[in-house]
């Protein structure tokens, strides 16, 4: 189906459809595309390091390891779940440097522009399951799973 406010036109010029949005009076040929979701959730699992714009949680009270530190306890954090070994809420719980560890790395719902940058364009580019590749942001390093 169409996106919103998107309505088909018909052209006498040209005697063909064209397509017409009803509140920025664009008109194109193409279709729009309709998988532009507009809020998604997920769960992430986040390690800081001394870099992190806040560089500590409720796991470590001053964060002190390096980038690259974190990015191997990432790495060995994504191939556990990747093979099955753990689940991304069961690490996220223990081993996350966010908040919402207590919430198994649940986020809830959200739209565009609630999110660091890098965190909304990875988590709205995921189909639902999926699990993202090693995400940065000023809070550190993210893996991401789109549940809804
Ligand atoms: N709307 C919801 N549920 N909460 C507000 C989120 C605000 C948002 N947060 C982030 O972008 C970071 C990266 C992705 C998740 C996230 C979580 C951060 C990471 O930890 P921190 O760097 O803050 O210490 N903890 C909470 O905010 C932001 N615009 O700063």
């Amino acid at each position: 189906e169409l996106p919103a406010n998107w309505v088909i036109r018909h052209s006498r010029t040209y005697n063909k459809d064209y397509y017409f949005n009803t509140v920025t009076k664009e008109s194109q040929w193409d279709a729009p595309v309709a998988n532009d979701t507009e809020r998604v959730r997920v769960s992430h699992l986040l390690v800081k390091h001394a870099g992190s714009r806040r560089p500590s949680s409720w796991r470590e009270e001053n964060i002190t390891r390096s980038k690259d530190e974190a990015f191997d306890i990432l790495k060995e954090h994504q191939r556990k779940i990747e093979q099955g070994e753990e689940t991304l809420s069961a690490l996220a719980t223990n081993f996350s440097d966010c908040s919402s560890a207590k919430r198994g790395g649940d986020l809830g719902h959200f739209e565009r522009g609630q999110m660091q940058k890098p965190f909304e364009d990875a988590a709205f580019a995921l189909q639902v399951g999926e699990l993202s590749k090693p995400v940065w942001t000023d809070s550190g390093v993210h893996l991401i799973l789109r549940t809804a």
